[in-house]
């Protein structure tokens, strides 16, 4: 591919439109793809707010796992099972993306009793010794036009979530749980904002 930088328009230009348009789409992906991991990152903390036991859980793995000394790393990642599971259990129930995939028949796929156990309830627990890999969440879509940002939206997902568990101990303000209505954008986001009052020991 030709890239034309265009002093006196102090513009990019491409080749053709074709190109114009594949590095419009591919930008626009990054986008998405960012803002669905973001999205992903506000539900399963608003999951954990909800369900204080697992947060503890995920906490106590990764007191053991990582220590209190530093955050986690991409080389932890591994040993963290339970974070893993959360995530996974968090992209079923809010999948980040669902209006990326417009040949999905079903709006309720993620939750599908058959499938799941009870599958409107956040456990994580559900994926223990399943080993599951990023690619065959269904959130990620399915065959040659699945998500090829899985694996790399786990690694960003795992480190931010495991990082912000580690450096805070996240409370909901009052009693009344988090708000867990579905917005309308392209990724899915909360309807409403999260707030929390976080403080570390
Ligand atoms: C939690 C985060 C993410 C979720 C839930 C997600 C989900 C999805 C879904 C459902 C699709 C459509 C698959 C299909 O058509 O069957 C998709 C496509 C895509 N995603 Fe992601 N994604 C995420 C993060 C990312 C990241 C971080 C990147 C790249 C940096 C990325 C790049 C892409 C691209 C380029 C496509 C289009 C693939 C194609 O049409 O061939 N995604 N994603």
């Amino acid at each position: 591919m030709e890239i034309i930088y265009n002093q006196r328009q102090r513009r990019i230009q491409f080749n053709s439109p074709a190109q114009t348009i594949g590095v419009a789409a591919a930008a626009v992906m990054l986008t998405v793809g960012t803002d669905a991991s973001s999205v992903t990152i506000k539900w399963a903390l608003s999951l954990l707010l909800n369900h204080p036991k697992v947060l503890e859980k995920a906490q106590t793995e990764l007191d053991a796992q990582v220590g209190t000394e530093r955050l986690v790393d991409e080389h932890d990642l591994s040993n963290l099972p339970y974070l893993h599971n959360i995530i996974s259990e968090t992209l079923q129930l809010y999948p980040a993306a669902p209006m990326l995939v417009p040949h999905e028949l079903s709006d309720d796929f993620h939750r599908d009793p058959n499938v799941w156990d009870d599958p409107t309830s956040f456990k994580p627990e559900r994926f223990e010794g399943l080993q599951v890999q990023p690619s065959r969440l269904v959130p990620f879509g399915m065959g040659r036009k699945s998500c090829p940002g899985s694996d790399l939206a786990q690694r960003v997902v795992g480190l931010a979530l495991g990082s912000l568990i580690q450096s805070f101990d996240w409370k909901r303000i009052g009693e009344e749980e988090i708000d867990l209505a579905e917005g309308t954008r392209v990724s899915m986001p909360k309807a409403k904002p999260l707030e929390k009052t976080y403080f570390r020991n």
